[in-house]
């Protein structure tokens, strides 16, 4: 019999002090169809299986084919924490190992030792203290992998790409220019066709300013920058929607006009997913050369430890991720 190798997943544990440790055990005591390869630290794994409470058996990655994997196994490539864990309390010293895990899964995938990569949640911030410039794991990917991409955090029902990403809210205006703009509906509009199977997608963007602008009146980037950008691509032949005033984009009768939503910013357009998917919801990021999903959550320190995170939003990102390696594959 002439079976067909899993599909090596590469996945990232994120913050050690996190729940990521605890989902990655709990997404390997699924059934699904993977050849899933953790890339963290071994006693870290088992820590969080003993929190959970569930057997998992941790198999180095030698790097051959699997062809069916029972529930409960998990590969491993060991990359060893600075210091052990504490759940809850971040420690600065184990950020190196946090970037070693996402350069392992990025140059991995991108000299193809892994068909996709699906990241846990990481926490910024305890880079940061540790003195390293880090904006999250879509900026990271991007620089490795030298590619310009563009966030997407997609539900069953919606999607909604970003034109900015990690930010602080008054750098927005001056980070949206016509040539980000620009690049960014591009990457967006290939990827849905390419990736979601949209033969003419329709995507509404959203202005940056209440009511888009009100005309001018409360805002020009809207005028300026916006629909200059959304003109000429549509004299290309795009199909754009707006730019619509955010607080009214999601209603009823304007989702059945579009395939996705552009938001100018994080957290535009974020906590409508969120508050309606946050168990369903995956974060994709739109134009690396390789594929890479992940969760649409944080680390809940507030949970880390307990062994009862919710693994829906991995699972999620997980099948995706498969879905899209079946999909490329000849
Ligand atoms: N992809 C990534 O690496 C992301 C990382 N973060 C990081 O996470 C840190 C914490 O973010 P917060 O805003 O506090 O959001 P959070 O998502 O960690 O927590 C918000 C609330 O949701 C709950 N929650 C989150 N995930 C859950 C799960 N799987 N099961 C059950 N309950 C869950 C938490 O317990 C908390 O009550 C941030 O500082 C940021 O650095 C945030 C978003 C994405
Ligand atoms: N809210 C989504 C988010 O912050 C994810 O960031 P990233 O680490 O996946 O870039």
């Amino acid at each position: 019999m002439n079976r067909r190798a899993l599909p090596r997943l590469a996945l990232t544990a994120g913050e050690p002090a996190g729940i990521g440790p605890e989902l990655l055990v709990r997404l390997a005591a699924t059934s699904l169809a993977a050849n899933f390869i953790a890339i963290t630290d071994r006693q870290l794994l088992e820590r969080a299986a003993a929190r959970c409470g569930l057997a998992v058996q941790l198999d180095e990655d030698d790097g051959s084919d699997v062809h069916h994997r029972p529930a409960g196994v998990l590969r491993v490539r060991h990359i060893p924490l600075g210091n052990a864990e504490v759940p809850g309390h971040p420690d600065p010293h184990n950020a190196q190992h946090v970037l070693a895990t996402l350069s392992e899964a990025a140059d991995g995938a991108l000299c193809g030792r892994y068909a996709a990569i699906a990241t846990a949640p990481l926490q910024k911030s305890s880079i940061n203290d540790a003195g390293i410039p880090f904006s999250g794991h879509t900026e990271f990917f991007a620089e490795r992998s030298h590619t310009n991409v563009v966030m997407m955090l997609a539900s069953p029902e919606l999607r909604v790409a970003l034109a900015t990403t990690h930010l602080p809210l008054h750098a927005v205006s001056a980070a949206i220019n016509a040539d980000s703009l620009e690049r960014t509906l591009r990457i967006v509009h290939k990827e849905l066709s390419t990736k979601f199977g949209y033969a003419q997608p329709r995507i509404a963007v959203l202005g940056l300013n209440p009511h888009a602008g009100e005309g001018g009146h409360i805002g020009r980037e809207e005028i300026d920058v916006i629909v200059p950008v959304m003109n000429r691509l549509r004299a290309e032949g795009m199909a754009l929607l707006g730019p619509l005033p955010a607080d009214t984009a999601f209603v009823p009768a304007q989702r059945a006009r579009y395939d996705a939503v552009l938001a100018m910013y994080h957290d535009q357009a974020l906590p409508v997913l969120k508050s309606e998917a946050f168990d369903r919801t995956v974060n994709i990021t739109l134009g690396l050369p390789f594929i890479r999903t992940s969760v649409d959550h944080g680390t809940a320190l507030d949970l880390a430890g307990t062994g009862k995170a919710d693994p829906s939003s991995l699972i999620a990102a997980t099948r995706m991720a498969m879905d899209l390696v079946l999909r490329r594959s000849p």
